[in-house]
């Protein structure tokens, strides 16, 4: 039976503007987090109509979770993830579902993120992580975390995807071209950001005066990815990493392997997916470690009590894990999603029909009180202690995505920020200089750039 859908006016933000709408609720610069603050006074659900444009929210833990069910809900690709298709029109992040493309890339690609792979990039990731703590300790203890970050993410992909060394921690023959193509993923990402949640007249101008600088950025991302290509064809190898996969494995499915012109896409797909998001976790956990010093005591304890660092004993960091899961939903990098209603909805008491669009603020679902408790905003790691976890059964926790859309590279990364966490935890004793932790928008939600202060710690 069709449920009764009752009312049709959502609210909106008060002093709607003639033909303009709401644009006076509008925050170029911190647009998600300017969007939790109105769910505060508007509810779980709520529109914005801007200069013909209609957006609607769902802020609420519960009627997030509806949206998730992928009976009624698809994934849409809107706003910056649309923007991606100029650069990558065919890779596994932006081609849509009905596309064989994807299916037949994801069948190929996920062996490479099975628990067997994940043993296999250990020691390419503590490789990186000996590096880190190298640099670390010959510097003069003040460390940049957005560049130290961004170059431990990046050189993770770059060693354990695709067995090279990027040259972002010493000096290699890759070293200036791998900065320059962090650099120009890094401008890419925030141009589709800042494109994709463009208003009419103004956004298109600004694409216009933006396109020469982006297809410079475009040239330098597409040739340093053929030339990875390139060099693997010329030197063929056994191993069993993302490269050789995209290369030469063939989908059960279909017995096709990757078109090559395909390949290129990927490879982009990878490293964009696997650093920026990456290093924006590692970022906001190392503050909140610096600033807690009992918490990082206890987490020090937890790590030096595994006696090493190998696969077996990074995997059973349970504190660390909870830490990181944690600021993942206080701070989910990926701060939301686009969802398409299949068929005619009720949400929330709302008429949403079949077509309609809506955006998940994971972000304020994820501090939902109703279903976290009336500390939902505080940051507490131990509310992911299993017993405690029982306690929240309507819990929305989400930082991954869901469905057949959901993170490829969930477990990737988790494994990457544990061993990375433990190894600067067992060699630094780390604090700030009182910064608060103010979040920024472009393409992920990332933490300013801050100072971590570090001292080397004489019996590690
Ligand atoms: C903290 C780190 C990460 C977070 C929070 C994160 C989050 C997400 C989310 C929310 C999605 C779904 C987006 C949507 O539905 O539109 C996604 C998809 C994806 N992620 Fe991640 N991700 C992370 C790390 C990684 C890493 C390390 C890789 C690769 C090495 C990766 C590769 C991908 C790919 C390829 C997709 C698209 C999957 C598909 O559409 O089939 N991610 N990620």
């Amino acid at each position: 039976m069709t449920p009764p859908l009752i009312r049709r006016d959502l609210p909106h933000p008060h002093r709607r503007v003639p033909l303009l709408g709401d644009i006076t609720h509008l925050d170029r610069y911190r647009p998600i987090q300017n969007e939790v603050a109105l769910a505060a006074s508007l509810g779980p659900i709520f529109e914005r109509r801007v200069l013909g444009l209609h957006f609607i929210y769902v802020a609420g833990a519960r009627l997030a979770t509806q949206c998730l069910d992928e009976q009624h809900w698809a994934r849409s690709l809107y706003g910056p993830v649309l923007e991606f298709q100029r650069f990558m029109p065919d890779s596994l992040f932006v081609v849509d579902s009905d596309n064989p493309l994807w299916g037949q890339a994801r069948r190929i690609l996920t062996p490479a993120f099975a628990q067997k792979a994940m043993r296999s990039y250990h020691r390419a990731m503590q490789s990186v992580a000996d590096d880190l703590v190298a640099e670390w300790s010959a510097g003069d203890g003040v460390i940049d975390t957005h560049s130290a970050m961004t170059r431990a993410a990046g050189e993770v992909i770059g060693r354990a995807g695709f067995t090279r060394d990027l040259g972002l921690f010493h000096d290699a023959p890759d070293s200036a071209d791998s900065q320059a193509f962090i650099d120009s993923l890094g401008d890419l990402l925030r141009m589709a950001s800042d494109a994709g949640l463009a208003l009419p007249i103004i956004g298109p101008l600004r694409r216009r005066i933006l396109e020469p600088s982006v297809r410079r950025n475009v040239e330098v991302i597409h040739s340093f990815a053929d030339r990875i290509i390139a060099e693997r064809k010329a030197h063929p190898t056994d191993d069993e990493d993302l490269l050789n996969l995209m290369l030469t494995a063939i989908d059960p499915e279909t017995g096709r392997r990757l078109p090559s012109d395909n390949v290129r896409e990927q490879v982009l797909t990878f490293m964009a997916g696997g650093y920026e998001t990456t290093a924006a976790l590692l970022e906001s956990v190392l503050h909140y470690i610096a600033a807690d010093q009992e918490l990082q005591e206890r987490l020090r304890t937890e790590v030096l009590a595994r006696g090493g660092f190998d696969y077996h004993a990074v995997t059973g960091m349970r504190l660390i894990r909870h830490t990181l899961n944690e600021c993942l939903r206080l701070w989910p990098p990926a701060p939301g999603y686009f969802r398409r209603a299949r068929t005619d909805q009720d949400l929330g008491g709302y008429r949403i029909p079949a077509g309609q669009m809506v955006f998940v603020l994971a972000l304020a679902a994820q501090r939902g009180k109703d279903v976290w408790g009336p500390d939902a905003d505080i940051f507490d790691p131990s509310r992911f202690e299993p017993d405690r976890l029982r306690s929240h059964p309507d819990r929305f926790f989400e930082p991954w995505g869901t469905g057949p859309r959901s993170c490829i590279g969930r477990q990737f990364a988790l494994h990457e920020a544990t061993l990375l966490i433990a190894r600067i935890l067992s060699a630094f004793e780390l604090s700030t200089d009182g910064t608060p932790l103010i979040m920024r928008e472009r393409g992920t939600l990332r933490p300013e750039p801050y100072q971590l202060k570090v001292i080397l710690r004489s019996n590690r």
